[in-house]
Formats: structure tokens, C-alpha cells, sequence
């Protein structure tokens, strides 16, 4: 149990009220506290009745970092389709300019954070698939725990406005009394039953593959990476915490996410990082080029040979890696990245992997560096923007905010962006799944189809429905 000193919170609320009635606009109160580590899957499990629709979940690669938010106490989204990401940088920096925080720690990702994302492309004809997310859409928590290289803190966040009053301190500590009393170990219930399953349009996906290849070999254009969508029907709604449990359990070599809004929520267990800032250190990733796991180590180190001998996936990762570099010796002073790929290796899949390190020079946002990468050729293609076009007019998939970025930024710009991959939109009792794959010159329609089976397995396996 936690025991929780609030004389902080509420000097701060009443300060707050007063500042939003001489500013007639709200203002943010956030407190921080050290508090005793709890299983993030349990809290986020006791938001359930209270805040469903309203939770986060960010696990990150190392599990250094994990951020669970419930409620939502302000909303950041744009509607722009161009200059997106600054529009968000200048709402988030607005929202906390005259915000009073009591924060003696200095822990990323603890006080004010915003959680969220944006969608790949906000030119694609929209279908009613995405109709829960905006193209930019972030949520700042009410609680929000989070543990940083194994220490644990617990943020509140209060937004008060020039008509609140004491009543509000109570309201809030009540509530937060009651999710940390109901916090309870969470051990997954009884699982679905998988109903149906329908891949959409697998012999036109296929088709398309081969007619950019056509295109590849004649145009400018190099590399388009296209997508496909698995849909899935369960016998009853989709438990986000068995799901979040079992991605946990079986992939962690990767950021493990959930991000619900409206009732939906967007899950997965990504191994590709986008952007990852802290001061003026930044790194990022280049992956591309895939094969399957070997069923035993001589197998699996057979195939893992092939990988990194293959022109087909070493031109894919390539293209990705001399974009990535060239952006980054754009904004970085020191940039440094290996001269060969090696292997990543996850449970279902290894790839081609290129890690980046860099140290930012002049003051380059964290947003401004995810305008930059998004979409790395990795999941857009090469050169970008003819890329996008295509994809844009080739592909029968709404992506929404598959394969592009989704993470936190903290009040001091410190944070991190995955490429949301290997992830699956949970309706109710249904569920959308994405994968898509490099096409190059030199693809195959059949085996690239295989290669979005597998990139299919990690959400497939944590729903249920495929053999473990
Ligand atoms: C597009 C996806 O994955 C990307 C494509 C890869 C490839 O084609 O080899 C490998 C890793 C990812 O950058 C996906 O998983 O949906
Ligand atoms: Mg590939």
C-alpha cells in the first residue's frame, strides 16, 4: 500500500486555480512522488472500469523504462497534414509553459509527459477503420506510474480552471486512493477462441507487389514497403491486459505499447526504435531485411548467416541506413553507426539491424527529429516522398497509425518514438493485424507474402488463435 503526502498537490491546486483565473485559461498541476515498485501490468489492469479507453502502456527494449497512464487530463491532436509534428511540439510546450510542477526528481519521464502518436500518412483516404484516432493524437495521464532504471514514480496531473475549487484536491486524492488500493496482481484469464480470420485481398496484395516491382526496375523509385491487413474475430471482447501479458511474455526484445482511445485500442510489441532523445544524445535504428527463426540453433544459425550474405536484404537495409545517416549528420554532430549490419533476433523473426548514435547539435527537437526520420525507407521507402505517393496510391490498407511513430515526450523533451509495427487494432471482440515488407527490385511476390505471415505471428500468438 501507498502512503501518499498531499500537502504539495494541494498548495498546488489552489495556486493553480488562481493562476487560471488571472490567466482566465486552465493550468496544469503536476506532482511527483517516489513510491514502491508495482507490477505496471497490475496497475494498468486497475484502470479497467474506470478509465477504459483512457490507459497507456510503454514498456521499452531494455525494460529500463516503463510509462502506464490512466485518464486523460488534456487531449493534444492536429488536423494539419503538413507541420504536424510542430503544431504538437507548440500545443505540448504551450500546455506546460505556465504549469506548476512539484518535481524533485530528475528522472525522465516522470511530471508531465504527453503519450501518443501520429498516423502514417495524413493524405490516405480515410476509412472508418481509424475513426477513434485523429491523424495526431496524444494523451497527458491523470496518474501515470512510472519506473525509470528500477526506481518507481507516481505523477498526478491536474488541470485546473478559474471556476474549480477546493472541492477538486478531494476529488483527486480520492480517486487516486481508490486505483492504488485496488491495485491487485494480474494473471491473465480464461483466453478467446479465434472465430474467424480473414486475410483481406492476399492475391491482390501480391499483385500490387509485383507491379511496383515492375515499376522498380524501370522508374526512379528503389524500395516500397507495402502493407496488408489480417482480420480477426474472437467468441468475446479482446482482454488488452491478456494481450499486453502475453507480448510480454514472448517478446521482449521489443517495446511492448497499448494506446486506447475511444473504446479501441492500438496494441504491439515493436523491435524497431524510431527516435530515442535524452539531452542531447539520440539514437536510432536501422531495420530492414528479414528471414525466419532456424527451429534449432544450427537452423536458426544457418539462416542468420544467410541473412547478413544476401543482396536482396542487404540493398533493402541499405537504403534504409543511408537515409537514416544522412538525416542524422543533418541534425548531429557526432554520428556514429557500424559499418556492417548485424543480427537482430526476436522470437518469431530476425532482421538486419543497424544501431545509429548521435549527439544533437543547435537545439533539435525530439519532435523535429521524428519529422525528419518519419517514414525511414524501413516502412515508407526510397526516395520518401515518391514512396509515400505510392503507397499512398497502391495500397489497399488504411495504415492509420501502423508503421509510424508512437511514444512520450516529457516536459524537458526527453523521450522516445518506436515505429509502431508488428501491431493490431483491438475492436471489441475483433481485431485488425498489419504487416507489410521492403519491396525491392530483385522481390518475390510469394516470398515477401510469407514474410508478412510471420511479422503477423508476434500479434497473432499474444491474441490467441495461433499455435504458441
Ligand atoms: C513493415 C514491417 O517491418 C519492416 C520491414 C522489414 C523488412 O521488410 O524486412 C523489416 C523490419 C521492419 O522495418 C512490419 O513488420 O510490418
Ligand atoms: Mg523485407
Amino acid at each position: 500500500m501507498v502512503t501518499i503526502q498531499d500537502t504539495e498537490l494541494k498548495e498546488g491546486i489552489q495556486e493553480a486555480i488562481e493562476r487560471a483565473k488571472s490567466l482566465s485559461k486552465p493550468v496544469l498541476v503536476s506532482e511527483v512522488q517516489k513510491i514502491n515498485h508495482i507490477d505496471p501490468l497490475s496497475f494498468y489492469a486497475a484502470g479497467k472500469s474506470r478509465f477504459f479507453g483512457e490507459r497507456f502502456f510503454w514498456k521499452d527494449p531494455s525494460g529500463e523504462t516503463y510509462i502506464i497512464g490512466l485518464g486523460i487530463c488534456k487531449q493534444i491532436q492536429s488536423d494539419q497534414s503538413t507541420g504536424r509534428f510542430n503544431h504538437v511540439e507548440k500545443e505540448w510546450k504551450r500546455f506546460i509553459n505556465n504549469s506548476i510542477i512539484f518535481n524533485p526528481y530528475d528522472k525522465n519521464a516522470t511530471g508531465p509527459v504527453m503519450f501518443g502518436g501520429f498516423s502514417f500518412d495524413p493524405l490516405k483516404r480515410k476509412t472508418k477503420l481509424w475513426s477513434k484516432y485523429s491523424d495526431s493524437l496524444f494523451h497527458v495521464p491523470t496518474y501515470m506510474y512510472s519506473e525509470m532504471n528500477g526506481q518507481a514514480f507516481l505523477t498526478t496531473n491536474v488541470v485546473c480552471t478559474q471556476h474549480d475549487g477546493d472541492s477538486l484536491f478531494e476529488k483527486i486524492v480520492a480517486e487516486r486512493g481508490m486505483i492504488m488500493a485496488s491495485i491487485s496482481d494480474y494473471h491473465p484469464e480464461n483466453a478467446n477462441t479465434l472465430q474467424e480470420e480473414a486475410d483481406i485481398n492476399p492475391e491482390k496484395w501480391m499483385e500490387t507487389v509485383d507491379a511496383v516491382v515492375d515499376e522498380l526496375k524501370s522508374g526512379s523509385l528503389k524500395k516500397v514497403v507495402l502493407a496488408r491487413e489480417s482480420r480477426l474475430i474472437y467468441d468475446k471482447p479482446i482482454e488488452i491486459e491478456r494481450v499486453l501479458w502475453n507480448l510480454m511474455e514472448m517478446q521482449r526484445e521489443s517495446f511492448i505499447f497499448a494506446f486506447e482511445s475511444n473504446g479501441d485500442c492500438f496494441i504491439g510489441a515493436s523491435p524497431e526504435r524510431l527516435i530515442k532523445k535524452y539531452g542531447e544524445n539520440v539514437f536510432t535504428t536501422c531495420l530492414a531485411g528479414s528471414i525466419p527463426r532456424g527451429k534449432t540453433a544450427e537452423d536458426d544459425h544457418i539462416l542468420g548467416d544467410a541473412l547478413l550474405h544476401d543482396q536482396k536484404n542487404l540493398t533493402e537495409h541499405q537504403y534504409v541506413v543511408d537515409m537514416i545517416k544522412e538525416a542524422m549528420e543533418e541534425s548531429c554532430s557526432e554520428v556514429e553507426l557500424p559499418d556492417e549490419p548485424q543480427l537482430m533476433k526476436m522470437r518469431d523473426i530476425q532482421h538486419l539491424y543497424t544501431p545509429v548514435i548521435g549527439k544533437t547539435k543547435g537545439d533539435a527537437s525530439l519532435l523535429a527529429l521524428v519529422d525528419r526520420l518519419h517514414p525511414t525507407p524501413a516502412l515508407g521507402g526510397l526516395p520518401k516522398r515518391e514512396a509515400v505517393e505510392k503507397i499512398r496510391e497502391v495500397e489497399e490498407l488504411d495504415r492509420g497509425f501502423y508503421a509510424a511513430p508512437l511514444g512520450w515526450m516529457d516536459f524537458r523533451g526527453n523521450g522516445e518514438y518506436a515505429v509502431a509495427i508488428r501491431s493490431g487494432l483491438i475492436q471489441g471482440n475483433e481485431a485488425s493485424l498489419f504487416a507489410g515488407c521492403g519491396v525491392v527490385q530483385d522481390s518475390n511476390a510469394e516470398s515477401e507474402y510469407q514474410e508478412t505471415k510471420i511479422k503477423f505471428r508476434p500479434m497473432l500468438t499474444a491474441l490467441g488463435g495461433y499455435e504458441k
